[in-house]
C-alpha cells in the first residue's frame, strides 16, 4: 500500500492559464538534471544527511527500541521538550500514528506512557503541564540539534530543579537528550551530568530530522512501529533518485511548486482531510517556510524568494477559509492529503422518517461523507480554476507516514536547486534570537540590547 500522488489539478484544461502545460514541464527538464547532479553530489559527500536517514544504522535502531522498553517499563509519562525541528515532528508522527485521544484511554490500550510535546514556553502552558504529571514518573527527552536553543535549555533548568526537589541527585535518570554529536551546550552538559544522549547526524537540520532520534525515540516510546516508518521512507527515497523528471515525484511536484510560484502563486496551503495528519501541516510549514523564504540566493543576490505555508483542515476549513481559496486572489497552490481507507468506520443511522429531508444522508457513512466533501471541494476549486493537488494515502500507517515525510523532504530539496537557494540555512532568524539573548542580559551583547532598546514605541499608537 503504497502513497499516490494526484497531480490532474494542476494540468487540467478548465484551469485555463492559471495551470500548466505538459510542456512546461518538459522545458524544465534541463533545470531538473542540473538539480539532479547537484544533490546526488551532495548527498554523496554526506552534505545533506536527511537524504541518508531511511537506511538508519541497525545498531542505532536497536538501541531507541531498547531504551523505549526501558522507559515504557519504568515511567508513566514521557515529555519532548523541544521546538520548530526538534518539536513539530515528534507532534505530528504522534497525532497521525496513535489514537486521536492517546492520553485519555486507560493504561492498558495506550501503546506507551502519557504523551507531551512542549515546545512553546507560554508560562501558562508549562505551569499546567505540572498539574498533570508526576515528576517522579517521567522523562523529558530534551531535543536540540544546536544543543543551543534558548527556550529549550530554560525548560531543561525548570525542569531540573522541579525533578532535583522530587527525586534529589537521580534527577539524571529521568533526562534524556538528543542533540549534535559534537556540538552545543547540551552535549557538554551530556558529558558532564552523563546523561543518556542520541546524536543527531552533523549533516542533518533540525526541520529534516524526524526520521532520526529526534522522531524515532518518542515513536518507539509511544508504540509506533519505527521500522516501518523508515521502510516507507525507503520506498521513496528510491523513487526521488529516478532519473526521469516525470517519474520522481519530489522533483516533479517541486517543480510544479516553482513553476507556478513564478506565476504568482506565492503561498502553498496544505489542507488534510484527516484530524490524524493535522499536525502535519504545521511541520510541513516549517519545512517550506524557513527552507524557501530566502533574501538571497546561492550567488549573494537579492531574490527575497518563498512560498508562504497555510496550514487547513479538511472539512472544518470548507466552512472558514474555502471561500477565499475559491474566490480570492489567484495567488495559491493546494495540496489535499486525502485517505481512502480511514482506521475507523461510523454509519450516519438510516431510518428516521421523521427527518424526511435527512434521508439522503442516512445510510452512508462519515468516511463516505468526507471523501465526498473532498473531492467536491477539489471540484469547485478545479471550476474557479485554482490550481490543487493531492497525496492520497491508502491509509495512514507508520509506512505510508515514512513515504510522506520524504516525498516533502525531497520535494524542498529540489525546490531549493531549482530556486538556486540555500534550503537548508535560516539565516533571517538569528537577528530575533540574538535580540532576545540581548533582552536577557546575555554577557557581550550589550550594544545589541541597547540598539533594541533605541526602537522606541510610539504611545500615540498604543490604544486602550
Ligand atoms: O533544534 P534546535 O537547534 O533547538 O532548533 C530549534 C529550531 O530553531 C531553528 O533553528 C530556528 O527557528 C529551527 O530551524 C529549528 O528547528
Amino acid at each position: 500500500m503504497v502513497l499516490k500522488i494526484d497531480l490532474n489539478n494542476v494540468f487540467h484544461p478548465l484551469l485555463q492559464d492559471e495551470g500548466l502545460k505538459e510542456q512546461d514541464i518538459s522545458s524544465f527538464k534541463e533545470k531538473f538534471n542540473k538539480a539532479f547532479l547537484n544533490l546526488r553530489e551532495k548527498k554523496e559527500k554526506q552534505e545533506l544527511g536527511f537524504f541518508h536517514l531511511p537506511y538508519f544504522p541497525e545498531e542505532e535502531i536497536v538501541e531507541i527500541e531498547k531504551t523505549a522498553q526501558e522507559i515504557k517499563e519504568k515511567f508513566s509519562y514521557f515529555v519532548v521538550l523541544g521546538i520548530g525541528g526538534s518539536a513539530l515532528g515528534p507532534l505530528a508522527v504522534h497525532t497521525a500514528l496513535n489514537n486521536l485521544r492517546y492520553n485519555e484511554l486507560p493504561d492498558e490500550l495506550r501503546g506507551g506512557p502519557k504523551f507531551y510535546v512542549e515546545d512553546n514556553i507560554d508560562p501558562e502552558r508549562m505551569a499546567s503541564l505540572f498539574k498533570v504529571i508526576e515528576p517522579e514518573k517521567t522523562v523529558f527527552n530534551v531535543i536540540t540539534k544546536s544543543g543551543a536553543t534558548a527556550e529549550t535549555l530554560s525548560q531543561l533548568l525548570i525542569v531540573t530543579e522541579l525533578l532535583k526537589k522530587k527525586v534529589g541527585q537521580r534527577f539524571t535518570d529521568h533526562l534524556i537528550f538528543t542533540t549534535d554529536p559534537e556540538k552545543g551546550n547540551l552535549r557538554a552538559l551530556a558529558r558532564e551530568l552523563g546523561v543518556k544522549t542520541f546524536a543527531i547526524p552533523s549533516n542533518v537540520g533540525g526541520r529534516f530530522s524526524e526520521l532520526t532520534p529526534v522522531g524515532l525515540l518518542p515513536a518507539a516510546v509511544t508504540g509506533i512501529k519505527i521500522r516501518e516508518l523508515l521502510a516507507g521512507a525507503r520506498e521513496m527515497a528510491e523513487k526521488c533518485e529516478r532519473e526521469n523528471l516525470w517519474e520522481n515525484p519530489a522533483a516533479l511536484a517541486a517543480a510544479i511548486h516553482v513553476l507556478l510560484l513564478e506565476r504568482g502563486k506565492n503561498m502553498a496551503v496544505m489542507m488534510p482531510y484527516a484530524d490524524s495528519l493535522k499536525y502535519m501541516a504545521d511541520w510541513y510549514a516549517q519545512l517550506l517556510g524557513e527552507s524557501i523564504g530566502k533574501k538571497l540566493n546561492c550567488r549573494g543576490e537579492e531574490v527575497y524568494v518563498g512560498q508562504t505555508p497555510v496550514k487547513a483542515l479538511g472539512v472544518t476549513d470548507q466552512h472558514s477559509q474555502v471561500q477565499l481559496y475559491t474566490e480570492g486572489p489567484f495567488d495559491k497552490l493546494l495540496l489535499f492529503l486525502e485517505v481512502e481507507n480511514y482506521r475507523n468506520t461510523v454509519v450516519i443511522p438510516p431510518d428516521f422518517p421523521q427527518y424526511a429531508e435527512l434521508k439522503f444522508l442516512g445510510g452512508h457513512t462519515l468516511n463516505e461523507l468526507i471523501i465526498a466533501e473532498k473531492k467536491a471541494t477539489e471540484f469547485a476549486l478545479l471550476k474557479a480554476r485554482r490550481p490543487n493537488y493531492t497525496i492520497i494515502f491508502p491509509e495512514v500507517n507508520p509506512y505510508t507516514v515514512g513515504e510522506f515525510l520524504y516525498f516533502l523532504e525531497a520535494k524542498i530539496a529540489f525546490m531549493g536547486e531549482y530556486l538556486d537557494i540555500n534550503a537548508f540555512d535560516q539565516p533571517g532568524v538569528e537577528e530575533g534570537k540574538k535580540a532576545t539573548y540581548a533582552l536577557l542580559g546575555r554577557e557581550g551583547l550589550e550594544e545589541k540590547r541597547q540598539e533594541v532598546l533605541r526602537v522606541q514605541k510610539d504611545p500615540k499608537y498604543i490604544l486602550s
